[in-house]
């Protein structure tokens, strides 16, 4: 479980209060207005970001002061952080050793997780060579290998068209499902948050809310998420 206690985070003159918990194994959305804070608060998270006040929990350990590496935390951007002088099997295998020194047994886990994520037959391929939805997969494979039970996606596949976007979401709820990891994804498309995630948090006015049903908040949203969806 993971627990923000009382938790103030600030951004330059931004803050953002957090005061609430997601179960093990829950895939929850973050949602709400651009500037509201969402970034801020998955900073929080990974350990980029000191908090002002208050503490992070995860299964009632504190976290508060870890530094991010240290944290049971892995984390997908838009971008992928892809290196673009490694191959595709080094970029995953950044997931299982930053030094690259992997043994037999880790370069085999490096090929199973690039075959989980459909990129077998790519492994000597540079990042520059590869399609928008096959770098994803490269990211996701890497991601798989870190092995951690919080995952947490910045907007992971916003470049992406749309049909490949639905199915590297299919994916990643896969891949949570098969780990039992939680899942926390920003994301800016209602419908994103509908096929992952059965709750959500809104992020508004300064505040993350308490995570709720993705189709209860949805259907009925409050003002500050109704201006953001467009449905005033
Ligand atoms: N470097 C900074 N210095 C000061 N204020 C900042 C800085 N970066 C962001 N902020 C402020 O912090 C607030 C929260 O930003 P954040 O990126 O967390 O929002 P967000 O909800 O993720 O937005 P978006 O959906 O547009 O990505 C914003 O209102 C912004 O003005």
């Amino acid at each position: 479980m993971l627990r923000l206690e009382d938790a103030v985070i600030r951004n330059g003159e931004f803050t953002v209060r957090a005061d609430w918990a997601v179960d093990g194994g829950a895939r929850v959305a973050v949602i709400g207005p651009s500037g509201a804070g969402k970034t801020t608060l998955i900073e929080a998270i990974a350990g980029f970001r000191p908090l002002e006040r208050g503490r992070i929990l995860w299964d009632g350990r504190d976290i508060t002061g870890d530094a991010p590496g240290k944290r049971p935390v892995a984390m997908l951007f838009q971008d992928g952080n892809l290196f673009p002088h490694l191959t595709v099997a080094e970029n995953a295998g950044l997931g299982l050793r930053p030094d690259l020194r992997l043994n037999a047994e880790q370069k085999a886990r490096v090929r199973a997780a690039l075959t989980r994520v459909g990129l077998a037959g790519l492994e000597d391929r540079k990042p520059g060579a590869l399609s928008g939805g096959q770098q994803s997969r490269a990211a996701l494979a890497r991601v798989l290998l870190q092995d951690r039970p919080l995952l947490l996606l910045d907007e992971p596949f916003a470049a992406l068209g749309p049909a490949l976007k639905v199915e590297m979401l299919d994916l990643v709820a896969a891949l949570a499902e098969e780990t039992g990891a939680t899942l926390l994804m920003i994301s800016h498309d209602p419908d994103d948050a509908r096929r992952i995630a059965d709750q959500a948090i809104l992020v508004a006015v300064g505040t993350a809310h308490p995570p709720q049903p993705t189709a209860a908040l949805l259907d009925n949203p409050p003002p500050a998420l109704r201006d953001y969806l467009g449905e005033t």
